[in-house]
């Protein structure tokens, strides 16, 4: 799957008031994470967008913009849904009221009227039209979610019921590919609900009708009001709590909800406003909101069906399934410090004690890890990888160490085996251990500690024999400064220790990885050799991970039986340097190759700007000082990856090294760029 460089979406639809109100509701749900741009092809669309995940409005508008969407582009299209602010102008209409229902194309009338009808809203004899229509009835009322320009000329009055919206399942599949939705979904969910709740209040005043609105909606909705007597009570809700609407409405809340914890959890003002519990057998979600201080609304959706994502996150969470994939073999690299690494950890694996991985993302970690069960004494027992930046605190806890029966509300008969006890006999591995929670580091700590657990609730002590490989890419000892990581938990858990060495810093194993990706594909394809060149060049902030996922869009791209620069994605494929805001240079970190045009990265722009001053002043520059100068910038260039730089400058035309004097020089292709650069940064 490509990754896109930012939380940035474009909106494409044909016309511009599509656009414009479809923009306006992106932006009132997303604006604060995402970007937005959009375009319609009636105002114009100003390029081809590459790499970019595309919103259009509907299936039909793929043909007509299809050519603005180009390479590595993903295109959502939207779910839409009525827009329930407006459907109340509707409700005064008497009974039998003929109306001509428009808009541009048979598909989307035929499918509104009958939204409409599911809505309840068919006191309304609604007709068809769109622009095309043969046998024309000439009816004065039209009613038209937004396209009021193609509202036929015998027409006396037009109600608007403004463009559809998209409807939440898009908008959560949108968070979803930017993976904000653990962070943020209830947040921009409860802003969707919230214009329900809008809806609602005026709803009460209006007519009866209405409720058929809030009962199409796909969620329970119940809403009190200042005195704690219910007003809303959804058919969705109905069915739920097994009550009927008659038996509720009017009464007071405590009367329909029996369940303590959820009443105490409705009622109350605190900062909580979402909780799981279980109404009927079922695992439920119930957020609350509370509105004007007076009312307050609360949805309830079913955990597991609704939107799902929680299960999903729960199947992250162990995701690598109970078995070690690889072994020792699978783990490609001549370079010194790949070997020596392997070395370092065939010889850890034979011992028992605890191990920490450390390194950037993509470096390895999982597949030492796996290798280093694969080459233990506890081989036969499983192997759990699992995920910490994955699930919210409590989840985390009870999955890890399960919990006793009635722990809590929600609780599973019986309790649950947490993942330690799954473990027992075999090794865990915990992967981003840097992201756990204070409280959850001092659970652990005991575990390691005593070699024992007690489930959430529970009173028993469980022993247990697990091995514990945990994994970073943080810096952890930086955290324990910031009094975010325990000292005595980082001691435990690096009792044996690997750092893996970054992609960047052994140039000599990008060959033979790309090769080994290639063959575990497809052992026909070759690599042209100054392709090989280019790959070796670059820094690879994503390290191996990186090199394998752009290997593979090569080998999906390419059209003979060999891969070549030609089949290389664009600029924005690539992670960007972890020190890109470090500095104030204007250019980004793209090599020239990539990006078709003289750009560098920033360390290179560093390097080459140090050597010029160093050059104007008639001195000498070196390796050391390079990396000394890059300590001072924080950019913490190691004299290896000096080196590195170094090379990759040269091949790409420069740098030179004077046989004559010691020390590099500039090319002339360097000066211009660093001197362009100067007179931009002016
Ligand atoms: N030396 C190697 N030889 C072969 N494949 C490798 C090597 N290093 C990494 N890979 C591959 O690169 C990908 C990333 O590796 P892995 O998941 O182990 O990285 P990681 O350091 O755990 O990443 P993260 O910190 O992001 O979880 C995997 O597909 C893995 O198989």
């Amino acid at each position: 799957m490509t990754e896109f460089e930012n939380n940035h979406i474009v909106l494409i639809t044909v016309l511009k008031e599509t656009r414009k109100a479809l923009h306006q509701q992106l932006a009132e749900m997303l604006s604060d994470l995402i970007e937005i741009e959009s375009f319609s092809v009636e105002e114009s669309i100003p390029k081809v967008f590459h790499s970019t995940l595309i919103v259009l409005p509907n299936k039909f508008t793929i043909e007509t913009v299809k050519d603005y969407i180009g390479k590595n582009c993903e295109v959502i299209i939207a779910k839409r849904t009525l827009n329930y602010e407006n459907v109340d102008q509707l409700l005064f209409l008497p009974e039998g009221t003929q109306a001509l229902y428009v808009n541009d194309n048979p598909e989307t009338v035929y499918e509104s009227i009958e939204t409409m009808r599911q809505l309840g809203l068919n006191h309304i004899e609604y007709i068809p039209y769109y622009p095309g229509k043969t046998n024309i009835q000439m009816i004065k009322l039209a009613i038209t979610p937004g396209e009021l320009k193609i509202i036929p000329n015998f027409v006396e009055k037009v109600i608007n019921i403004g463009h559809r919206l998209i409807d939440i399942t898009t908008i959560m599949s949108i968070l979803e590919r930017f993976h904000l939705m653990e962070e943020y979904g209830n947040h921009v969910s409860e802003r969707y609900y919230r214009k329900i709740v809008d809806l609602t209040k005026n709803l009460a005043k209006a007519h009866r009708q209405l409720h058929q609105v809030i009962d199409s909606v796909g969620d329970g909705i119940l809403a009190i009001d200042n005195k704690g007597k219910i007003v809303v009570f959804n058919e969705f809700l109905e069915n739920m709590l097994k009550i009927e609407n008659k038996h509720a409405i009017g009464h007071p809340i405590h009367s329909i909800i029996d369940n303590i914890d959820l009443l105490t959890f409705i009622l109350s003002n605190s900062q909580q406003e979402s909780g799981i519990f279980v109404v009927n057998g079922l695992d439920v979600i119930v957020e609350r909101l509370h509105i004007n201080d007076q009312s307050i609304i609360v949805t309830f959706r079913n955990a597991l069906k609704t939107i799902g994502y929680e299960r999903k996150l729960r199947k992250e969470f162990v995701k690598k399934g109970y078995i070690a994939k690889y072994n020792f073999p699978d783990i490609v690299g001549i370079s010194s410090s790949i070997q020596e690494t392997k070395q370092i950890a065939k010889r850890l694996a034979k011992n028992d004690l605890t191990v920490l991985i450390e390194g950037e993302s993509g470096t390895g970690k999982e597949l030492f890890a796996s290798a280093i069960h694969n080459a233990s004494f506890r081989n036969s027992g499983p192997f759990l990888a699992v995920n910490f930046s994955a699930l919210s605190d409590d989840l985390v806890e009870s999955e890890l160490f399960g919990y006793a029966d009635g722990a809590f509300t929600g609780a599973k008969k019986g309790g649950k085996i947490g993942l330690f006890e799954q473990a027992n006999g075999g090794t865990i591995f915990l992967d981003e251990i840097g992201d756990i929670s204070l409280k959850l580091q001092a659970r652990l700590l005991r575990v390691l500690q005593e070699k024992e657990i007690m489930r959430v609730g529970g009173s028993q002590i469980i022993p247990i024999d697990v091995r514990i490989i945990a994994a970073t890419n943080k810096n952890l000892l930086k955290m324990i400064q910031e009094n975010v990581f325990r000292e005595d938990l980082y001691h435990r858990l690096k009792v044996l220790f690997i750092h893996l060495p970054e992609l960047r810093v052994r140039q000599n194993d990008v060959e033979l990885l790309a090769k080994h990706f290639v063959a575990l594909s497809d052992r026909k394809v070759k690599i042209e050799h100054e392709l090989i060149e280019e790959l070796q060049a670059y820094p690879w902030y994503g390290n191996v991970r990186e090199l394998k996922n752009t290997i593979d869009y090569m080998l999906a791209v390419r059209t003979g039986n060999q891969i070549t620069k030609n089949d290389l994605p664009n600029q924005h494929f690539f992670q960007k340097s972890p020190h890109r805001n470090t500095n104030s240079y204007t250019i980004k970190s793209i090599p020239s190759f990539y990006s078709g045009s003289t750009t560098l990265d920033e360390e290179s722009l560093f390097i080459l700007n140090l050597i010029m001053n160093y050059e104007e002043n008639g001195k000498i520059i070196g390796r050391r000082i390079i990396s000394e100068k890059s300590q001072e910038v924080e950019m913490n260039l190691s004299e290896a990856q000096v080196r590195h730089r170094l090379n990759s400058l040269k091949i790409r035309g420069y740098l030179q090294t004077n046989r004559g004097r010691a020390g590099i020089n500039l090319t002339s292709k360097a000066k211009e760029i660093l001197n362009t650069n100067r007179e931009r940064n002016l």
